[in-house]
């Protein structure tokens, strides 16, 4: 979380923490790097991705060359979902990250990774948050999921509940799998950004595949500099936006203040584990 940041905005951004995306000043050598990053991850993505991200790639026409203005992605986005994407100048304080996805608009950061970065950075940059995130806001039901998570971010700070929210978010949001009739699939935008973890999160034999059970994944902790060694599988987006949206969390939050927190490795009795071969886990059913 970035509660530990100053709560007022930098020079230069406006009072609601935006700033222009000034798209004009990146050089050739910045688009070159987007060019790079979305030529590697499309092509893999293709049998990996949630159909609803691949379509939101092409919606957006994503794959034109060059890092997006984000006034032009903003107006193909809010026609699909009446999203808007505005630039930030890094991670923002909670209450204003909430409070502009209650209001539909995501927030991005504008800069872009070096060359030597392209595996690995601990902060979001432009490939991050637009390429990762913004393909599922052309999905209406995504769109729907993350407005309602800004109001419940929102509702959440009365209730000191933080830490249990921002799971949700991770291990949706950022590292969420889901399953579809080709198989689990990748939707998380921490793992559709990353080339590695795009492999690891389906392929490796280590990481625990739990179905996706509200109450177990708010006591969850994570790790935020490895790949995950747990990730939860939701049946669909509309039953995340069922699950939670129609949930009152207040009970959910009052119980597990009352339990300790689990690791991120552990395994419990009742957790629903997707094993490779079974028909779930199995990308090609060919293989189940
Ligand atoms: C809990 C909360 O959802 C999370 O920590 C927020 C805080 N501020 C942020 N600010 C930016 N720019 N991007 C983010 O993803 C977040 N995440
Ligand atoms: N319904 C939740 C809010 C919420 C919705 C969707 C996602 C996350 C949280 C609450 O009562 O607080
Ligand atoms: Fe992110």
């Amino acid at each position: 979380m970035a509660s530990d940041h100053p709560s007022t905005p930098p020079p230069g951004a406006a009072a609601d923490w935006t700033v222009p995306q000034d798209w004009a000043s990146y050089t050739p050598a910045d688009h070159a790097t987007w060019d790079t990053l979305f030529a590697r991850q499309v092509d893999m993505l293709r049998d990996r991705a949630a159909p609803e991200f691949l379509a939101g790639v092409d919606i957006l026409r994503l794959s034109r060359p060059g890092i997006p203005d984000f006034a032009e992605l903003s107006e193909r986005l809010h026609r699909a979902t009446g999203w808007e994407v505005v630039a930030v100048p890094g991670l923002v304080p909670d209450a204003v990250f909430f409070e502009h996805l209650a209001n539909r608009r995501f927030v991005a950061g504008r800069f872009i990774r070096r060359p030597d970065q392209l595996d690995y950075l601990s902060e979001p940059d432009v490939f991050h948050d637009v390429f990762g995130h913004v393909p599922l806001l052309a999905d209406p039901v995504f769109a729907d999921y993350m407005q309602a998570y800004g109001e419940g971010g929102l509702r959440a700070q009365g209730f000191d509940a933080l830490t249990n929210l921002a799971r949700l978010y991770w291990y949706t949001v950022e590292f969420g799998l889901v399953r579809t009739t080709q198989g689990l699939r990748i939707y998380g935008a921490g793992i559709v950004s990353s080339r590695g973890e795009s492999v690891f999160a389906l392929d490796d034999p280590s990481p625990n595949r739990l179905g996706f059970d509200l109450a177990r994944l708010l006591r969850t902790d994570y790790h935020i500099d490895t790949y995950q060694q747990s990730y939860f599988v939701i049946d669909s987006f509309a039953d995340l936006l069922d699950q939670t949206r129609n949930t009152d969390f207040a009970p959910l939050y009052a119980q597990v203040a009352g339990l300790p927190a689990l690791a991120p490795d552990a395994v419990l009795p009742h957790d629903r584990v997707w094993h490779r071969g079974t028909q779930a886990y199995a990308r090609q059913p060919s293989l189940a």
